[in-house]
């Protein structure tokens, strides 16, 4: 049996024990705690009181720091300690519970080594509890109860505890062992003997601590809203990935990564572009699905993974079937289909890789180029693209923007690779005389090495930034004009003219192709209606006025829409479309041919121009009028021309004599020259013999024959030089109906491009003098008395105000 430890203090409440010394601890009355016990002095004390079945003091030190404490090192209070069982730990140490009784009093030390010894006076608390303590007591177990709910490190039975106990001294202690106290505080404590003085101080030192809780409290909420947030999107996404992979379909950023990596394992790369292609795909992998640089990563890998860079297609170099599919699909356009089926002639016999012509298709609109690229694509079994280059300024745009702007994509060329699929596509390049340049670089540059085939084998595209090969793609430029094409490009394509078609060609593009696939488009393929030739013609002559076939075949469609429409209402149709049915369906005509009609004229004689939508013919008029011998040019008149003007004139002077013009004439008069058509830009030296002819008609008063046209420069001499453009000018001079044309002489030449057909129509005539010219477009006589100087009378004379028909809409030459 356990015997309780027990002092019986003699009379005077005096109690001699041996002590034990607590360092840095207060063990209060009543109260339970482990202690520490090392050999030494408090070893020997608790043995020889254990030994005698008596209690210790516990004699607390001032200072925890001082390691051999002596009298003076202890608080004057202590506590008498019941020590229980000693358990042995390891180098000789023991611990044991100690519960205190109560206070007492250190009177003196009796004995020093090996331990202390001490009578000390017990302090008896009173048990009585009067109404100031009641108060006192609740408020401190209000306070506790406060903490425990705040204090998680205090069990809850502490409260209840606290709740039984019913000596105000006893309260005080229990509580000021249960809450984080300093050690001094403790010691305070300790050396209250007054109960009431110690649940008062307790009181206060609960309130500290209790404000102390409640900030601790109130940040850790805070802490925790803040971590909360932050933490709730992960635990959603956690959530999220659990529930995918409850539902079997697992990760969704994991299986987007592997589908990545299982589509470039697979995907027939290039080395470089497979290494591209790796190195990003493991950035990604490393990077959280949520991180901002993921999307412009799959964007680049989707770009790598999409471009095909070994797709080809294979093509057919059957030579017969290429000229079939090219005759099937267009008239004419021989010397385009010739270089065609050469191409793939030579392809043929020498199937190792040749290099691919670069094609560049120049001529006015709706002539055929864009359609003839499709068929060739078609005769070869290539994929067909088209990319229009009209008023790309930037070379990005060519080229691509670097990665690192927002929204960088490829430049056009890669783009359109993509959409072909095939490595090896016929690439239409549109309008290649429409690039322009600015301070966004020059994408002419750009193309240069998309055509070059000396560089394109390892074109680089800014976004890709790997060499890709554009060496097996077929590139066709086209352009309405072969000017205004940067000639570093020039030179690397091969030219061919598509030059517009004469009334006889139309007539059977329109037999053949037109008219079926605009009744096949109106749904009138079945119906047996014949557009009578008539019509086609009526069409050409008065309600179009161009170059190539579109409008012609705009208005064929309009004809057979105006035929749907009628049966579709149940009303009766025509099923022969002749020329009057071209009126009573399109309405009033739009152009007239008006040269027929005109008279013979002084002062107006009819140049022949060369505009980007084909050949026009341009009346030149001269106006003289009384003046100071100024020259003035109206109607848009570019530098070259209004020089032209300027030599044309000095020749007339310097021939007066022979035409017979007064020589002082000049000084009394003012020269005005006018090319109609004003809104339309015109230059170059070409109308030389136009102006020259219709200055000279105006001074000589003899009239300029209406159905001859002209081109050709001047020189001061009076010889004819050479122009470009021949045949665009001859055909729109044979659409204008004119009857003769005036041409250099060494443009005959040109002549072999112009069809029999016209040149059997026409009066061709070549020269290398103006007189030659004059010969032929001016009427020997004078149809009024010539002019003559300011002295002698003179007569104003008007020239001819007459235009011809039509609206093109480019500069002229
Ligand atoms: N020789 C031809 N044979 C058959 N159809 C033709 C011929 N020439 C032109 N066409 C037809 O005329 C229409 C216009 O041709 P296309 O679009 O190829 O003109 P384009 O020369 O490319 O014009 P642009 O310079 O404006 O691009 C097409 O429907 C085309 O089939």
């Amino acid at each position: 049996m356990y015997r309780v430890p027990d002092c019986e203090p003699d009379e005077d409440g005096i109690i001699e024990c041996p002590v034990m010394i607590l360092r840095d601890i207060v063990v209060f009355p009543r109260m339970i705690s482990p202690v520490f016990i090392p050999p030494g002095a408090n070893l020997l004390a608790i043995q020889e009181a254990q030994f005698n079945f008596q209690t210790v003091i516990g004699l607390v030190q001032r200072d925890p720091e001082v390691d051999e404490p002596t009298a003076q090192d202890f608080l004057p209070i202590g506590t008498e300690l019941a020590v229980g069982r000693l358990l042995s730990m390891p180098e000789g140490n023991n611990s044991a519970l100690v519960q205190g009784r109560r206070r007492v009093e250190v009177v003196e030390f009796v004995q020093e080594e090996p331990f202390f010894r001490v009578r000390a006076r017990v302090i008896e608390e009173p048990a009585d509890v009067d109404r100031t303590i009641d108060a006192l007591m609740r408020t401190a177990r209000d306070l506790f109860e406060r903490c425990v709910q705040l204090d998680r490190s205090l069990p809850d039975e502490a409260h209840l505890y606290s709740m039984n106990l019913s000596e105000p001294g006893w309260l005080a202690d229990m509580i000021a062992t249960a809450i984080s106290l300093p050690f001094k505080e403790r010691q305070a404590l300790l050396l209250l003997p007054d109960p009431i003085e110690r649940l008062k101080r307790v009181n206060w030192l609960l309130a500290q601590e209790l404000d102390v809780l409640q900030l601790e409290d109130e940040i850790q909420t805070r802490v925790q809203s803040e971590v909360d947030r932050s933490q709730r999107e992960y635990y959603l996404r956690e959530q999220m990935k659990a529930i995918q992979t409850e539902l079997g379909e697992g990760d969704i950023w994991l299986r987007e990564i592997n589908e990545l990596r299982g589509r470039v394992e697979q995907a027939d790369l290039p080395d470089e572009a497979r290494a591209a292609a790796v190195r990003e795909l493991e950035r990604l992998t490393q990077m959280p699905a949520m991180a901002p640089e993921v999307g412009i990563i799959r964007n680049y890998l989707d770009w790598i993974l999409d471009l095909p860079w070994r797709t080809a297609t294979e093509d057919n170099l059957d030579v017969r079937h290429a000229a079939k599919v090219l005759e099937d699909n267009h008239y004419g356009l021989g010397r385009a289909k010739d270089r065609i089926i050469e191409y793939i002639a030579v392809r043929s016999l020498k199937p190792k890789r040749l290099r691919q012509p670069i094609l560049c298709f120049v001529g006015p609109p709706g002539t055929g180029k864009t359609s003839l690229g499709r068929s060739i694509a078609e005769s070869l079994g290539r994929k067909f693209v088209r990319l229009s280059l009209g008023g790309v300024r930037d070379e990005a745009e060519i080229r691509g923007h670097r990665r690192t702007y927002i929204g960088a994509l490829p430049g056009r060329i890669l783009q359109t690779i993509k959409r072909a699929g095939s490595i090896n596509p016929l690439f239409m390049l549109d309008e290649i005389d429409k690039l322009g340049a600015d301070f966004r670089g020059d994408p002419a540059a750009a193309l240069l090495e998309v055509l070059d085939p000396e560089q394109n084998n390892a074109f680089s595209d800014h976004f890709l930034e790997l060499s890709f090969d554009l060496s097996q793609v077929m590139f066709i430029t086209t352009a309405n004009s072969m000017a205004s094409i940067p000639p570093a490009l020039l030179d690397r394509m091969e030219v061919i003219e598509f030059p517009g078609y004469i009334e006889e060609e139309k007539l059977e593009i329109s037999r053949r192709f037109l008219i079926p696939r605009q009744l096949e488009e109106s749904g009138l393929e079945d119906l047996e209606i014949k557009f009578l030739d008539e019509a086609v013609k009526r069409i050409v002559r008065e309600y179009t006025y161009e170059a190539g076939v579109r409008n012609l075949e705009r208005e064929i469609g309009r004809m057979c829409r105006k035929v749907a429409r009628l049966k579709s209402e149940k009303r009766p149709y025509p099923t022969r479309l002749g020329a009057a049915q071209v009126e009573k369906f399109l309405g009033p005509p739009q152009f007239f041919q008006t040269e027929a009609e005109r008279q013979d004229e002084v002062g107006v004689a009819t140049a022949m121009a060369w505009t980007e939508n084909g050949g026009e013919i341009m009346p030149v008029e001269v106006l003289i009028l009384e003046g100071k011998g100024n020259l003035q040019i109206t109607g848009q008149v570019g530098e070259v021309m209004q020089e032209s003007a300027q030599a044309a004139l000095s020749y007339l002077k310097s021939r007066a004599r022979e035409l017979k013009i007064d020589s002082e004439v000049f000084e009394g008069l003012d020269i005005h020259i006018h090319i109609p058509e004003g809104a339309i830009p015109k230059d170059g030296p070409s109308a030389g013999i136009t102006l020259a002819t219709a200055l000279i008609s105006a001074f000589t008063e003899r009239p300029v024959f209406k159905e001859v046209g002209m081109t050709g420069e001047i020189t001061l001499r009076g010889r004819v030089l050479p122009v470009g453009g021949v045949r665009e000018k001859v055909l729109a001079a044979h659409r204008a109906g004119l009857k003769t044309v005036i041409l250099p002489e060494r443009n005959m030449k040109d002549l072999v491009d112009v069809p029999k057909r016209v040149r059997d129509e026409l009066k061709l005539v070549p020269v290398s003098h103006m007189d030659q010219v004059l010969a032929v477009a001016i009427a020997p006589e004078a149809s009024r008395p010539p002019r003559v100087s300011k002295s002698k009378p003179k007569e104003k004379v008007k020239a001819g105000e007459d235009s011809s028909a039509g609206a093109p809409p480019a500069a002229a030459e």
